[in-house]
């Protein structure tokens, strides 16, 4: 049967969760097979991926509460557990396409994405320590730098910032559209930074809205975005729908740690076909025009030869 989509190792990102430490491999309990790696597991992790034609991934750290303060210093220091991760992986696999995540919120004794002031996200602050943590990443050897934030300006603030300082071959993978989503509770829980007080509605865009995204989309492509993000991805799929039909550039869409969570208990509890439902999930996110997936789901599909 001729059949019009297929989900390749080439569209899949894999997210890794580092933590401080050594020999450490720790499982997040509410996602089944996912771990926190200490950075020598972490490289025994990607040369296993990269064996499997897996080669990008997008890195996550878990900070200790003692090094969170609400400015996110740890997030921009030198020799800090990310900035070592980043460029240990690069030495050794200088192939490994890196994708950096930018945010405060694993750094922030606020848990939030911003500076908060009174209760109030400071967006122009808060750049000021985007781009200080882009440049970081980029010095370290990220390929693509990946704002997760949504604060206003982001991305035309960390494209000057890189330009300015030489970077200017590091891309920038916009979330251009991040949903204030129930969907993030496990990513959480990994990382430790679920908010202190509040909640990220502020920044984060309302499930209700459609049409938003696209403006959202347009700012960050005129920014000088080079792929756009839907996250999450499921339930979701009409966004990532309307913005391949209205961009050019490349749509990647984030399967994020809820949908892997919801699907794995359900397989957990014998409800569902494993194979099938991870498949169908993938292959659902690329019909709707995602052309990279980040996924939880990318080794096992891969170890499994289920693609
Ligand atoms: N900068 C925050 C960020 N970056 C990636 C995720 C979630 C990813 C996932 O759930 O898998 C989040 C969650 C949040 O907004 O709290």
């Amino acid at each position: 049967m001729v059949q019009e989509t297929h989900v390749s190792a080439a569209n899949l990102i894999f997210p890794l969760f580092i933590v401080d430490g050594e020999n450490q491999k720790t499982e997040v309990a509410s996602m089944p097979g996912i771990y926190r790696y200490s950075i020598d597991n972490l490289l025994r992790e990607v040369e296993s991926c990269m064996k499997l034609g897996l080669t990008s991934f997008d890195l996550f750290p878990n900070i200790e509460e003692a090094l969170k303060d609400k400015l996110a210093t740890e997030s921009h220091r030198e020799g800090s557990l990310y900035l070592r991760a980043i460029s240990q992986v690069k030495k050794e696999f200088p192939e490994a396409c890196i994708i950096t995540d930018v945010a405060m919120d694993p750094y922030s004794s606020d848990g939030h994405d911003g500076i908060v002031e009174n209760g109030e996200i400071l967006n122009d602050e808060t750049l000021e320590v985007l781009g200080k943590m882009a440049l970081a990443h980029a010095q370290s050897g990220a390929d693509i730098i990946a704002p997760s934030d949504m604060m206003d300006g982001r991305v035309g603030y960390i494209r000057r910032v890189l330009d300015e300082n030489g970077f200017k071959h590091v891309s920038i993978m916009s979330y251009s559209a991040k949903y204030a989503s129930a969907f993030y509770g496990p990513f959480r829980d990994a990382l430790n930074s679920a908010p202190k007080f509040g909640d990220k509605k502020g920044y984060q865009m309302n499930p209700a809205n459609q049409r938003e995204a696209l403006i959202e989309a347009r700012l960050d492509e005129a920014e000088g975005a080079d792929f756009l993000m839907v996250k999450p991805a499921l339930p979701y799929l009409d966004v990532i729908k309307l913005l391949k039909d209205s961009t050019e550039l490349p749509i990647a869409a984030y399967n994020v740690s809820g949908e892997y969570a919801m699907i794995k208990a359900a397989i957990q509890n014998g409800w569902l076909n494993e194979q099938r439902a991870i498949t169908e999930v993938l292959l659902s996110i690329r019909r709707a025009g995602a052309t990279a997936i980040l996924t939880y789901h990318a080794k096992e599909v891969l170890e499994n030869k289920w693609l």
